[in-house]
Parts: structure tokens; C-alpha cells; sequence
């Protein structure tokens, strides 16, 4: 195998991949990937004709087109199979789960995900897999969250911790005969998962692992699948053999008969009831009664127990069979984040769009009311969530890129350079990703919802059904603000080097590049604001500038208060719990942003894009970082980057003055980032911007919304007596 670099952010072939990803893309394809907006003049219109761009080559640019045309195949497909359409009124809680299962089995029927997908490499196949997952995610949240547990997510660990034995397993699961849950969390714990309770003891006189759960405390909990319909879990044990605990292991547990789904005896299991949203996923409880599983049913990869019961790893200590186990979850991880950046389109999509059309005041003496997009005020809360929106898209596709070639690479046993350090910095990467990625998306859709005032509580409007479904994601696969302290842990552990200015080994320890701006540390904290006008911080230099001596300050201001705390006595554990809310938190989230920030500057660079698109483009990296840079305005006082009003003074006119240049282009820019009509399902962020029309349609097509109620008599007064 030849020696793998990824240290190019596009991966080996970077430069080949930029060229043919620039710009050569025919009017056929185009119209494919790009489909046309209705053309008659409508409320929207007036905007769409303000703008410097084609909005067409903009969507092509922010997304893989690879990637586009796999989802916007899907949504056609999805879009033209009654099983798919949505239901008009909200069904019961028992009908979303029977809904959501149903078009489970009929997404795996029909081959929405081809056999011979299957046969790809892994980065393709992969690749494939998460662009359907996130488009699914935007058609119904509930059936990619199920499709990806059951199925893609399942069979990937399944791949990753298993062996050859278990290959009739990822069979089953394609087949439709076998549906899986993903068994981690337990009553009693979650984030902790070190401290999982169910225990996997071996019984070489029957070559079985006993499954028990000791008490209520330790039942297996909130597993999607596990409430109604999984066949089996892949559960979290501790893994004992007569002479010891051997920590977490994933073992494959049946627990309902395929065929009658009639739970096995031994476990009891249930649904843990209704939740605020994904109600259409039946996650579960299970109690295992010293339940007994062949001894093959242990995904051995990491290591495995011999017939007369001795254990044999490829790994020292619990702790690192724990950690290879959890690298699996990683794509998981980043799938989230790939959902929610969808989301986030689509949030501001509907914000934006309603913005346009709807009016509200007028100046003194003038007849014309003005769209509400014109208040400054309403610039600044939306259009950031709009740069973020295009940012996290190219950070996305970007990363997903290389994250995806190492894993392959690692697969195939290339000898890749670093591969230690690349695969601590992915991890690194992906823990600030998701936090940032899915709490910007929760913020922008409450600030979406009331952008649109009252019609945005509407349920046609969709954005409190994506509220309340997107809500979990901050939640499951690794709680944001414990995820966040694996990537603050992971820069501060490189402070020392910075302060040596080793910059040799810092390149070494990261091969993604992300760690850049500790080299030269020490210089770049000795920097101070000197700006004088709007025009010295409304730039990419600046921004990115006072990113790096922000994280430099961070980082060091971390590893100061964890030398004084250990100087103190203080031990590891407590100090790391001291230093989380003003140090570590706030260190993951400018690491995460930063890293948005440089990919986004790299796919500028891009060879051949259009000037007038440059130019949007550059100004909404501007946004995203100057919105950035005023919420950790206290650090930049704090550490005497700046003294005295000048900088918040500058910032913050920077700000408008971008959200102004901004506003000719912002329903076009929205419109390159929008998934079609049918995807985004909301009445006021259609792409033909009529909202009144569809108000007036989602009004009058209620069943029953102008008969005199059934129950008309518990409340109209009663008739007056004659006498
Ligand atoms: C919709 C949904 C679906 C889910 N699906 C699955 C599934 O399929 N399989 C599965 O196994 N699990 C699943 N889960 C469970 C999920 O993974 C856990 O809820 C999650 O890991 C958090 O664990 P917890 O709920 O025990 O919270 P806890 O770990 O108890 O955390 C509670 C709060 O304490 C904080 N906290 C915890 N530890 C620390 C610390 N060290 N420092 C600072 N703060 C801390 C957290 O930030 C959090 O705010 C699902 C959850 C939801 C909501």
C-alpha cells in the first residue's frame, strides 16, 4: 500500500477534485440539480431580481453534486410513493409508530438504497449512505432516525466491531428479516457510559453469555427500536469471565421473535411512552433476566473469549476497547450533523422567505408598508443563521470527505501517515462539530419560528414539528456539552508544544491542519486591536486573525488554570470539572467555529468561481465570523486583545453594514441552499412565496373547521326560561 497524505483539507487528490468541481456543469445538469422556481412574477420575485448571482451555480457550489443528485433522486422517489406522503392531521401516537415502521419496511422493499451499494468501498458506499440518510432525515426526521439505528448505523458498527461470523447478521438486517436497536444508555446512565451495568457473564459449561440486569437502575433505556418492533439489540455488557471484568463489550441479543415479534422469555420490554417529539420512534426499555446468547453472538474484533472461557484482546486496558467501540459511533456523530445542517437550511429558508413577503410598518408619511427582511433588526437575527447555514455545508461536505478517506485507508490497512494523530483529530473534530452544528440549529429554529411571528406556530408552518424533532439531537449520540469537553481536552493536551514553538510536532499531531493556529502561539497573543474603521474588520483576514488569537488566549488561559488546580492538589478529575463552564466549553465552540471559518476560506479558493459569487461568499464568511467574534467579545477585553469601545464599536457596525450588503442577494442565496417544496412541506416557505394563498388553503381544507362542534351543547348557554 502507497503512503496516504489527507493533510490537503480536499484529501490526496485535492487539486484534481477542485478542477472538477468547478464550474462544468451543463444546463442539463443544472436543471437536475437545480430545478427552476416558479417563473411568474410573485412576492418573491422583486428580490430574486435584485440579485448579483445565479442562484444555480451557487447550489451547485455550497454541495457535492454527487451528493446533490443522490438526494434529489431520493426526494422524487419519496415524494412520488403515496407510502411516503405525510399524513394531514396529526395521527395518534400508536399510528406514527405502525406509519413510520410500515415505511421502513417498504424504503428497505424497494431498494431505495441499490443492492450493489453494497459492494462499493467503503467511502462511497458510505457516502452514498449519509447523503440518503440526511435526505430522508428532511422528508421525516422519524424514518431516518429509524432507518439509521435499525439498519445503515447498526450494520456499520456491525462491520467495524464484528467479524466474519456475523455477516448473516448485516444479511437479515437488509433482507427485512432482522430490525436492530442500538442498546447503550441504562436508567441510571448515560453520558458515563464507562459506568453501564448490564453484565455479559461466560458459561464455558454451555459456551453462552448470560445477559442480566441487576435492577430497574440498570435497564437498558431510550433505544430507538427496542419500545415495539426491533428482532435484536446490539447491547452494551460488561463482558465477565470467571476471573474478571473485561469492560464494555457489544454483544448481539435477540429480543423478539422475527416472525411475531413476541419478546423471547427472559427479557422484559416495553416502550417508555410518549416524548415531546419523534414520536414516530418507539424507543424502549429491557431487563434482562439471565438471559442466555450463543457465545459467537460477541462482536469480537477488539477481543473475544475463547470456548473454555479466556479472554484474549488486541488491546491493553477496558478503557481502550471502550474507546475503539465508541470510534464506531463517530459516523453517527456525523450524520447528526449532516441532518442538521439541513435543517438549518430549511429553518431559514422559511424564515427568510416569509421575511420577504411579509409586511409590517411603514415609515412616516409613505403608503408603503416594508417587508419585515428590511428591518435591520431582522436582518441581524436571521442572516447569520443564513451564513452559518451555507458555512456548515461546505465544512460538511469538506470534512465528510476526509473523514471517510481515513476511515477507509485505516480499513485497508494503507500505511497512512499519522494515523494515531489523524484519528485523535477526527475525533477531536467531530466532538466541537456536533455540539455546534445541532445547537446552532436549535437556536435558528426558535428564532425562525418567531421571525414568523404567529403564522410561525402554525404546524403547517413545520417549524415547531422540526423544533421538537431536531431538539433530541443535542441529546443522543454524545450529550453537546460532555462531547464538547473530548475536543477542548484534545487542543489544550498540545499547549505544551505551542508554548516550546514546536512546530513540528504540532504539524504531527495534527495532519488535518486544525490545530494551525497554535504555531507561533506566543507572537500571536502579543497582538492587539489597532482597527480604526468599519472597513479594517469587515474581512476575512481579521476575522480569521482574531480567531486565532482567541483560541490561542483560550488555550492557554485553560492550561494555566489546570497547571494551577494540579499545583494546588487538586486531582485530574475535579480540576477538569472546574475549568468546564469558562474555559473548556468556550474553547470547544471557537475551535468548532474556526474550523468552519478555514474550510469555508479553502472552498473559496476554489479555481474559477465566479466573481460576483466570490464575493457572496466572502462576505458571508465575514458574517459568520464577526457574529462569532461579538458573542466572545468578553475574552477578546478579557485577555487585552482590545481596551477601550473601539472593537464592539467596529464589530457591531461591521455587522449591519454586511447584513445590509447582504440583503439584495438573501433570498437568492436561500434559494441555492433550499430543499424543493415537497421536502420543506411548509405553507409559508414555499419557493413561489405565496403565503396567503397557502394560508388561506391550510384554513379551509381543515375537516370540520366551520361546523358547529359536536359537543356544542356542554358549552352554549342555556336556553332563557319563558315565565
Ligand atoms: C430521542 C432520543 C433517542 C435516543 N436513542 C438512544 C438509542 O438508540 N440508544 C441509546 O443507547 N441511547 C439513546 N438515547 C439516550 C442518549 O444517548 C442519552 O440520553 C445521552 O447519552 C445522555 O445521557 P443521559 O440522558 O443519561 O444524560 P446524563 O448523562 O445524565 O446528563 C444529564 C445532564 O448532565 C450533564 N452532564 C453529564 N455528565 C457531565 C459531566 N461529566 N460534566 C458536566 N456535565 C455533565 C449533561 O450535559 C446533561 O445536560 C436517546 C435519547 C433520546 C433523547
Amino acid at each position: 500500500m502507497g503512503v496516504v497524505d489527507v493533510r490537503q483539507p480536499l484529501g490526496d487528490d485535492g487539486e484534481q477534485r477542485r478542477e472538477r468541481r468547478a464550474w462544468h456543469h451543463d444546463a442539463q445538469a443544472l436543471h437536475e440539480l437545480a430545478p427552476d422556481l416558479p417563473v411568474l412574477p410573485g412576492p418573491l420575485t422583486e428580490y430574486r431580481q435584485m440579485a448579483s448571482f445565479d442562484w444555480k451555480q451557487l447550489r451547485v457550489l455550497l454541495e457535492d453534486p454527487e451528493t446533490l443528485r443522490v438526494k434529489m433522486n431520493l426526494w422524487r422517489k419519496l415524494e412520488a410513493d403515496p407510502m411516503f406522503a405525510h399524513p394531514k392531521a396529526t395521527p395518534s401516537v400508536e399510528e406514527q409508530k405502525r406509519h413510520v415502521a410500515v415505511q421502513l419496511k417498504r424504503f428497505v422493499e424497494i431498494n431505495l438504497i441499490p443492492r450493489e451499494v453494497h459492494s462499493w468501498g467503503y467511502k462511497n458506499k458510505t457516502k452514498f449512505m449519509m447523503a440518503v440518510n440526511a435526505a430522508t432525515a428532511s422528508w421525516n426526521k422519524n424514518l431516518s432516525v429509524k432507518f439509521g439505528l435499525g439498519v445503515s448505523l447498526f450494520t456499520n458498527a456491525l462491520l467495524s466491531l464484528g467479524t466474519e461470523r456475523h455477516l448473516p447478521f448485516y444479511e437479515a438486517v437488509w433482507d427485512n428479516k432482522f430490525l436492530f436497536c442500538l442498546g447503550m444508555t441504562e436508567v441510571g446512565h448515560g453520558s458515563n457510559t464507562k459506568s453501564v451495568r448490564t453484565t455479559a457473564t461466560y458459561d464455558p459449561k454451555t459456551q453462552e453469555f448470560i445477559i442480566h440486569t441487576p435492577d430497574f437502575e440498570a435497564a437498558k433505556c431510550w433505544a430507538g427500536n427496542l419500545g415495539k418492533t426491533c428482532t435484536h439489540a446490539m447491547l452494551f455488557a460488561q463482558l465477565y469471565t470467571a476471573d474478571s471484568c473485561h469492560g464494555l463489550h457489544a454483544f448481539l441479543v435477540p429480543i423478539r421473535d422475527p416472525e411475531t415479534l413476541t419478546p423471547y422469555p427472559g427479557v422484559k420490554v416495553g416502550d417508555i411512552g410518549e416524548k415531546a417529539g419523534l414520536n414516530g420512534i418507539d424507543n424502549g426499555f429491557a431487563m434482562f433476566d439471565h438471559f442466555r446468547i450463543p457465545r459467537e453472538n460477541l462482536l469480537n474484533r477488539t477481543g473475544d473469549v475463547t470456548p473454555d472461557g479466556e479472554y484474549e484482546s488486541c488491546f491493553q486496558n477496558p478503557e481502550q476497547i471502550l474507546g475503539a467501540a465508541l470510534e464506531n459511533l463517530l459516523a453517527g456523530r456525523v450524520a447528526i450533523s449532516q441532518e442538521s445542517t439541513h435543517d438549518l437550511c430549511a429553518a431559514v429558508t422559511i424564515a427568510v422567505r416569509y421575511a420577504a413577503v411579509r409586511k409590517q410598518g411603514s415609515p412616516r408619511n409613505s403608503k408603503e408598508e416594508l417587508s419585515i427582511l428590511e428591518y435591520p433588526l431582522h436582518q441581524w437575527r436571521l442572516f447569520p443563521y443564513v451564513a452559518a447555514a451555507c458555512s456548515f455545508k461546505v465544512f460538511m461536505d469538506l470534512f465528510t470527505d476526509q473523514y471517510l478517506e481515513i476511515v477507509e485507508q485505516s480499513y485497508k490497512g494503507a500505511e497512512m501517515k499519522d494515523i494515531t494523530s489523524m484519528a485523535a483529530e477526527v475525533h477531536a473534530i467531530v466532538s466541537a462539530m456536533k455540539p455546534l452544528i445541532t445547537w446552532t440549529c436549535a437556536s435558528a429554529l426558535q428564532e425562525s419560528r418567531e421571525a414568523c411571528g404567529g403564522h410561525g406556530y402554525l404546524k403547517s408552518s413545520m417549524l415547531g414539528t422540526m423544533r421538537a424533532d431536531h431538539d433530541a439531537t443535542v441529546t443522543y449520540e454524545g450529550d453537546n456539552n460532555v462531547l464538547s469537553q473530548q475536543a477542548s481536552n484534545w487542543v489544550v493536551r498540545h499547549w505544551s508544544l505551542a508554548k516550546q514553538g514546536n512546530s513540528a510536532a504540532l504539524l504531527d499531531a495534527s495532519p488535518l491542519g486544525t490545530l494551525n493556529f497554535l504555531l507561533n502561539a506566543e507572537d500571536k497573543l502579543k497582538k492587539r486591536f489597532t482597527g480604526t474603521s468599519k472597513t479594517d474588520v469587515m474581512n476575512a483576514h481579521f476575522v480569521m486573525a482574531s480567531y486565532e488569537w482567541l483560541l490561542c488566549w483560550l488555550t492557554k488561559a485553560l492550561d494555566n488554570q489546570l497547571q494551577k488546580l494540579k499545583s494546588a492538589g487538586v486531582d485530574r478529575f475535579t480540576a477538569r470539572a472546574e475549568v468546564q463552564a469558562f474555559y473548556a466549553k468556550p474553547l470547544a465552540l471557537a475551535y468548532g467555529e474556526n474550523n468552519v471559518l478555514c474550510y469555508f476560506w479553502e472552498k473559496i479558493q476554489t479555481p474559477g468561481i465566479p466573481s460576483e459569487i466570490k464575493c457572496v461568499l466572502e462576505r458571508l464568511l465575514v458574517l459568520y465570523g464577526l457574529w462569532g467574534i461579538q458573542r466572545h467579545f468578553v475574552i477578546f477585553y478579557r485577555g487585552g486583545y482590545a481596551t477601550g469601545s473601539q472593537l464592539a464599536d467596529l464589530v457591531q457596525e461591521a455587522c449591519q453594514t454586511v447584513c445590509n450588503q447582504l440583503k439584495p442577494d438573501i433570498v437568492a442565496i436561500v434559494d441555492a441552499i433550499a430543499h424543493p417544496d415537497a421536502v420543506v412541506k411548509s405553507i409559508l416557505g414555499r419557493s413561489d412565496g405565496r403565503i396567503y394563498d397557502h394560508l388561506y388553503d391550510a384554513f379551509m381544507s381543515q375537516q370540520g373547521h366551520m361546523e358547529r362542534p359536536a359537543w356544542w351543547r356542554e358549552v352554549a348557554a342555556k336556553p332563557q326560561s319563558k315565565l
